[in-house]
């Protein structure tokens, strides 16, 4: 699926009119006939159906649908509210279909009147505002969008919930709360947004014809699905051995926080890695080579508990590194960071305190030749930006893209929807895991699952976008049976990845 802007959903539906001579009425009759059968998929004959219709192509997608559902029997209650002169075109083209069917149409005369409409409905189909939206929201839509949310009734959303903008940059408004959207032909930015997904309640794409060819290659933006999975994860050559599998370097733990460097290795290691090394503090090793019998190690010298500058790794025999995790944000552990990252010739993944020490000197990043990861979350984000974590959650995915391409790295926005971006400002949205994830160590994991699949024989978007797919799905197999949301840990996950890739093999 591609993810779309409203300006590159308008230039979509513009193409089809202008371009291949589809009829705007089609479009519209495709649309509202596609989520009508939704609906009688999720409604019965008896139950009261109140369907809100406002002044523009989504209201005219309510009068579709409302026409459909007459025809079969239904008795759908139409309320329009915008007034009759404000429905144009296909909308008025089908408002009159549905007159002419039979249907008879209720206006909103004052605002307060919403109440008795809802408490007279079982259900109610929300086709008042699509992606036409502009600024706040005029009377009567704020108070009927506020009123719908009060009532506990099953709400379908036509397109969008109305009221949550299409697009980045809006965080305040009032939105229908949906229990179920169903968007038309291609997901809207915000459905991927932090702080509009809950909007859209359960939401799937209905297709309604417009031609493939009006974007397939110019939409830069695409979800990561399973289907992806299985036609770009490499399978494991019967006549490999170790070195096949890449020798990944792991770079960071600390004597306060050795646990993480452990996870990202066990982590790796189960998720296909040949071989791994943690190089890490010496005092710290013991206790690591305990959780982690397979890795081998690069003792480090250290001061205070944590990395020192004064030293040198050879980092020469291996294939990809990945460095931060644990390793703390002392200064001399940053230079020493830096060195390093500047000096690989390999794939270099840089996460929690790494992006800090990267932080403070972002050309490092900028010259290096080969592929730089780098793993934020929106946190981290805003620090590697020097802006605020609202900015972040605002503007996502044209921050993702502008670093990207700015610094010429591929950059793994970590969040709800995980955001790969690539220098060229192509992006991919995960589409799996669950909110066990949001604990401490999911990064560690993600970090070592990357760190394994950037050393396979695949692109490396597709290695990262993978990677996610393959971490998010370990917790969502893991929460259905043997945990829940509340109870699962990181290292559960790493145990779980072998339910993925059971099923990719
Ligand atoms: N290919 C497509 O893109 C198709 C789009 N369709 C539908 O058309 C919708 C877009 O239609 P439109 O461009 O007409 O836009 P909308 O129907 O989303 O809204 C436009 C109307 O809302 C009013 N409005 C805008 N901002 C407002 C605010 N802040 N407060 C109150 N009223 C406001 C405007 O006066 C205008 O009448 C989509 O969301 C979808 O539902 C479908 O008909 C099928 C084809
Ligand atoms: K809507």
């Amino acid at each position: 699926m591609h993810i779309v802007t409203a300006n590159e959903m308008y230039e979509i539906d513009r193409f089809a009119i202008e371009n291949a001579g589809v009829d705007g009425t089609i479009l519209m009759e495709n649309a509202g006939r596609a989520i009508a059968e939704k609906v009688v998929s999720l409604v019965k004959k008896s139950e009261e159906i109140l369907v809100l219709v406002g002044s523009g192509n989504n209201g005219g997608d309510g009068f579709v649908i409302a026409k459909t559902l007459l025809n079969q029997g239904y008795k759908p209650t139409v309320l329009q509210l915008a007034a009759n002169e404000k429905i144009k075109g296909a909308a008025l083209y089908h408002k009159q279909l549905f007159i002419n069917y039979g249907g008879t149409i209720q206006q909103l005369q004052a605002s307060d009147e919403i109440t008795v409409f809802l408490n007279n409905t079982d259900v109610v189909i929300d086709a008042m505002l699509g992606i036409g939206i502009t600024g706040t929201l005029r009377p009567p839509f704020d108070q009927v969008i506020k009123a719908v949310n009060e009532v506990d009734k099953l709400t379908i959303s036509v397109d969008i919930p109305s009221g949550v903008p299409a697009d980045e940059g809006v965080l305040d408004f009032i939105g229908i709360e949906a229990d179920y959207t169903f968007v038309i032909e291609e997901p809207k930015m915000s459905v991927f947004l932090e702080h509009c997904t809950a909007y859209y309640g359960n939401w799937s794409v209905v297709k309604i014809g417009l031609p493939h060819q009006a974007y397939a290659n110019q939409i830069k933006r695409n979800t990561w699905v399973e289907q992806k999975v299985r036609t770009t994860l490499p399978s494991r050559d019967a006549f490999s051995h170790k070195g096949s599998h890449g020798r990944g370097l792991i770079i960071g733990g600390s004597r306060q926080m050795p646990g993480s460097v452990a996870m990202t290795a066990l982590a790796s290691l189960r998720a296909g890695s040949g071989l791994i090394t943690i190089a890490t503090v010496k005092e710290a090793i013991s206790s690591i080579a305990q959780q982690c019998l397979e890795a081998t190690f690069l003792p480090l010298a250290s001061q205070e508990g944590v990395i020192s500058e004064r030293q040198q790794i050879d980092i020469s025999t291996y294939d990809a590194i990945a460095i931060g995790m644990g390793m703390g944000r002392k200064k001399d552990t940053g230079l020493l960071t830096r060195k390093i990252v500047a000096k690989a010739k390999v794939p270099v993944l840089i996460d929690a305190d790494g992006l800090y020490h990267i932080s403070e000197e972002l050309s490092v990043i900028t010259n290096r030749k080969s592929p730089t990861i780098l793993t934020p979350h929106f946190g981290e984000m805003a620090m590697l930006l020097d802006t605020t974590i609202q900015n972040v959650i605002a503007h996502p995915f044209s921050l993702a893209e502008s670093f990207s391409r700015k610094h010429g790295v591929y950059l793994v926005l970590k969040g709800p929807n995980t955001i790969v971006s690539d220098p060229e400002g192509n992006q991919w949205v995960n589409t799996t895991g669950n909110a066990g994830l949001a604990k401490g160590g999911s990064g560690d994991v993600l970090s070592g699952i990357l760190l394994a699949m950037i050393m396979q024989r695949q692109k490396m978007t597709e290695a990262l976008s993978n990677g996610c797919f393959i971490h998010g799905k370990a917790a969502d197999n893991l929460v259905v049976k043997k945990h829940s949301e509340q109870d699962l840990l990181a290292t559960d996950v790493i145990k779980g990845l072998a339910s993925v890739f059971r099923t990719f093999s």
